[in-house]
């Protein structure tokens, strides 16, 4: 029987992953908290504004009604910004408590939630009480909405705290364009796909004020570096930030012009200021917060993260780029592996 899913938040990458799943054959229900949004999807089966020259399936069904579209559903998947995913988790824990309802959490979203310092998955196992779900899993990896709508090639993992779900989790995503791995590192997981959106901005950044390739993979690669240090100190296995989730998502999000996170650090390095890129893109750039929330992390747990200082200052100092990359440049030399 075909299982039924909520997809909570009809962005670019919500919208997307609705329709995979609904070419896979699960009963979709898409929330948006967006009423003009949801009438756009259900009539015209466009959503213009994060999917460009694209029409959804009539089979495609979104709605405006939370309790709707959690009714009965064996998984919601959230896929709203980081920021603001606790609020809406806060939503959906007191309809399911209402209800007595159990279900299965996914989340495909990639940030650290800002004070508090959490991984998403430890934002829903606050929220929403254990007696409501069975797993909480996440679902990360290169994935450019834009690409996974024109069914290019793409792989992602499912990483869960319970092994049963994350291979049905598996089953319900895979298709012959989009193969997913399983993994039971979710910290690992998570970690990469959050910090690897500061790397993106590094390298829009460094784009945008004219260096090449040879500076995008030193970027990359001491990027990598610095956020498997974070990573490990919390227990990751270091081996999954060589997967997927970790130089797979730094791949494709620092090197892809779709990305938000690469195109706004483009737009700074142009001399653009941080108010005006966000205020221009209109869509979530992740980076930008998970950077404060990473570099106040690095000094709480006494990690040194040297690139995501420099960007947070950038960001939040107003430093000066090439300043900050002369500085970056002429630190003392250290051995590579430490
Ligand atoms: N886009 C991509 O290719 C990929 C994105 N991701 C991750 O997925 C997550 C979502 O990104 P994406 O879909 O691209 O983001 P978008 O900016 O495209 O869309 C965000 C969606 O969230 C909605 N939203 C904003 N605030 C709230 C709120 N308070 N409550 C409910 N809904 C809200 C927006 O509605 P409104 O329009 O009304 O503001 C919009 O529908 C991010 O963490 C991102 O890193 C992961 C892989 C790929
Ligand atoms: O995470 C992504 C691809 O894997 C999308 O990144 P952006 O949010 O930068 O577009």
């Amino acid at each position: 029987m075909a299982k039924k899913v909520a997809v909570l938040g009809a962005g670019s990458w919500g919208s997307v992953l609705a329709s995979l799943l609904d070419e896979n054959g699960s009963d979709v229900k898409l929330w948006s908290y967006n009423p003009q949004q949801v009438k756009e999807l259900n009539e015209q089966h466009t959503n213009t504004k994060y999917i460009k020259n694209f029409t959804f399936s009539d089979s495609l069904v979104a709605t405006n009604d939370l309790k709707e579209a959690i009714d009965g559903v064996d998984y919601i998947l959230f896929v709203v910004p980081t920021q603001v995913t606790r609020s809406v988790a806060k939503q959906v824990a007191a309809i399911l408590t209402e209800r007595n309802q159990k279900v299965n959490i996914i989340h495909a979203s990639k940030g650290i939630e800002e004070k508090t310092y959490l991984r998403l998955s430890q934002v829903l196992a606050q929220e929403i009480d254990a007696k409501n779900r069975n797993s909480i899993s996440v679902l990360s990896g290169p994935s450019q909405a834009e690409d996974v709508v024109t069914h290019d090639i793409t792989l992602v993992t499912v990483a869960s705290d319970n092994a049963h779900a994350a291979e049905e989790i598996q089953g319900l995503f895979m298709n012959n364009y989009f193969r997913v791995y399983t993994s039971d590192d979710v910290i690992g997981v998570e970690i990469g796909a959050a910090l690897k959106n500061i790397i993106a901005l590094g390298a829009g950044a460094l784009y945008g004020l004219g260096y090449k390739d040879n500076a995008k993979a030193a970027l990359m690669t001491r990027g990598l570096a610095e956020i498997s240090r974070l990573g490990t100190s919390f227990g990751a296995n270091p081996l999954t930030f060589i997967g997927l989730s970790g130089v797979g998502d730094i791949i494709v999000t620092a090197t892809s012009t779709n990305s938000r996170n690469w195109r706004a650090g483009n737009e700074l390095g142009k001399g653009h200021s941080l108010d005006e890129v966000v205020k221009n893109m209109g869509m979530v750039i992740e980076g930008i917060a998970t950077t404060r929330a990473a570099y106040e992390l690095s000094k709480k747990r006494g990690v040194e993260m040297p690139i995501t200082s420099a960007i947070y200052h950038v960001l939040y100092d107003g430093a000066d780029i090439k300043e900050t990359i002369n500085q970056l440049m002429t630190r003392e030399g250290r051995s590579e592996i430490e």
